[in-house]
């Protein structure tokens, strides 16, 4: 933890209590709308990627998994990620709407195995908190820490509701960047690397 910051266990207090206020007086017809469609921007970045890992919902996140169907009509794989210990491993399942799911760890659910563990390009990812430095804040588990150290080339993208957004989310030398963040009023990019070709 560093002194001159807020300590991400407190700032995750506040996000989880905004985000509950939020949700709870959100427009019922909003909430139903909210995260349907693909922003054209964040479809022309996905293009070519094979298999795209969204998440299952709980409680008041952002709802990734609305976005499955048109991810399967533009071609891709959809997967979910399966918790494998309560350290932080989880692997991705591909997953299809009509899927039966298992029950996980934390209240999490998975596909069944099938044909065993999916590689995603694209890694959609729950926040609790997030800022316009694309620093994330998770559920303080580093599942997804872990999983984008795994799969460094694989686009980070957090899915959040506005609310969620702090002025600064401290980052921890392991921490990697999000690419992008979808909320449900706009796309926000991230500069490019330094160095990196358009
Ligand atoms: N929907 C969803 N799926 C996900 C995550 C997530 O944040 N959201 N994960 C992201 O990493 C991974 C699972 N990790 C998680 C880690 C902690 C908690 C959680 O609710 N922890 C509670 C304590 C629950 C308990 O001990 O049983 C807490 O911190 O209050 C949930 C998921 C993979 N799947
Ligand atoms: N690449 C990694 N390898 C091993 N341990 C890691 C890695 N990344 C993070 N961790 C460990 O995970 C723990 C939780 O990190 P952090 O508080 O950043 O989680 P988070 O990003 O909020 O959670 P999550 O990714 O599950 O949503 C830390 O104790 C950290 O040491």
């Amino acid at each position: 933890m560093n002194g001159d910051t807020i300590d991400k266990t407190s700032l995750r207090q506040i996000a989880r209590d905004r985000r509950r206020a939020f949700v709870s007086t959100l427009d019922p017809l909003a909430h139903r709308l909210a995260f349907k469609v693909l922003p054209s921007p964040l479809a022309r970045r996905i293009a070519d990627a094979q298999v795209v890992a969204l998440y299952m919902g709980l409680d008041d996140e952002a709802p990734a998994q609305r976005l499955a169907q048109q991810l399967i009509a533009m071609g891709k794989t959809v997967a979910l990620p399966r918790v494998l210990d309560r350290l932080g491993s989880m692997d991705f399942l591909r997953w299809q709407p009509d899927d039966i799911l298992l029950p996980g760890p934390f209240r999490t659910s998975h596909p069944a195995p099938g044909d065993g563990p999916v590689t995603p390009d694209v890694i959609i990812a729950p926040l609790v908190g997030f800022d316009r430095a694309m620093n994330r804040l998770g559920q303080g588990g580093g599942y997804y820490d872990r999983a984008f150290a795994r799969l460094p080339d694989a686009l980070r993208i957090g899915i959040a509701w506005s609310v969620q957004e702090q002025d600064m989310v401290p980052a921890d030398p392991w921490d990697l960047p999000l690419h992008m963040v979808l909320t449900e009023v706009e796309l926000i990019e991230g500069l490019p690397a330094a160095g990196a070709v358009a």
